[in-house]
């Protein structure tokens, strides 16, 4: 007989004043914990025109020096309209000292990325280290990714691709506001 399942004790924190309190390698991204909702615009020069979409994103932690990054889009047509589930992706943001920040992001399309970057005043910046691709993958090869605490409770985000043979250019913004 197997003994019941107990609890997990160390569940997640989603926010700064909640247990388990942060470990200090994490004071340059204090300002991301929590859950955002919001929406942005895509376009890339292989897709017809523009797309809109939303997007939630969550990053929590359980007193360690890494963040759990978790995230998931949808495409919006008119009236913000959900057309169809789009881009998940979830990882790994390793603090280090100075602010110096190693991520790693997977995503259910094939794609393995190792980025490297810093967390600074309001603004984390991450730019691929490595890119892992499974065999029926699309070609990635590069990726720039921004993020900018505008305030308190607004996130924006700028994503950079490399991809399908062409150079590192925009692919991505989005605008969010801290739901939780
Ligand atoms: C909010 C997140 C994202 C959204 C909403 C999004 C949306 C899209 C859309 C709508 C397309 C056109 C094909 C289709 O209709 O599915 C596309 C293509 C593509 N995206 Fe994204 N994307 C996101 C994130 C990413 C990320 C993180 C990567 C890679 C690291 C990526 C790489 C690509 C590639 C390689 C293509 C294919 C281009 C081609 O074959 O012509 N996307 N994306």
């Amino acid at each position: 007989m197997f003994d019941p399942v107990l609890d997990n004790p160390y569940p997640d924190s989603r926010r700064i004043d909640d247990v388990p309190a942060p470990h200090e390698l994490l004071a340059p991204v204090l300002g991301l914990l929590g859950t955002w909702h919001g929406r942005g615009q895509g376009e890339y020069p292989t897709i017809s025109g523009t797309f809109s979409y939303a997007q939630e994103v969550t990053f929590s932690h359980d007193g360690r020096p890494f963040l759990r990054y978790e995230a998931r889009a949808w495409l919006l047509g008119v009236d913000d309209t959900p057309l169809r589930p789009s881009a998940r992706e979830s990882g790994w943001w390793r603090l280090q000292r100075d602010g110096r920040v190693e991520a790693l992001i997977t995503q259910p399309t094939g794609i393995a990325e190792l980025a490297v970057g810093h967390a600074g005043e309001n603004t984390i910046d991450l730019s691929t280290d490595q890119v892992a691709l499974t065999p029926t993958a699309k070609e990635v090869n590069a990726t720039r990714r921004r993020y900018t605490l505008t305030d308190e409770d607004t996130l924006t985000f700028v994503h950079d691709l490399a991809a399908v043979g062409q150079p590192l250019q925009h692919h991505l913004s989005a605008r969010l506001r801290r739901t939780a």
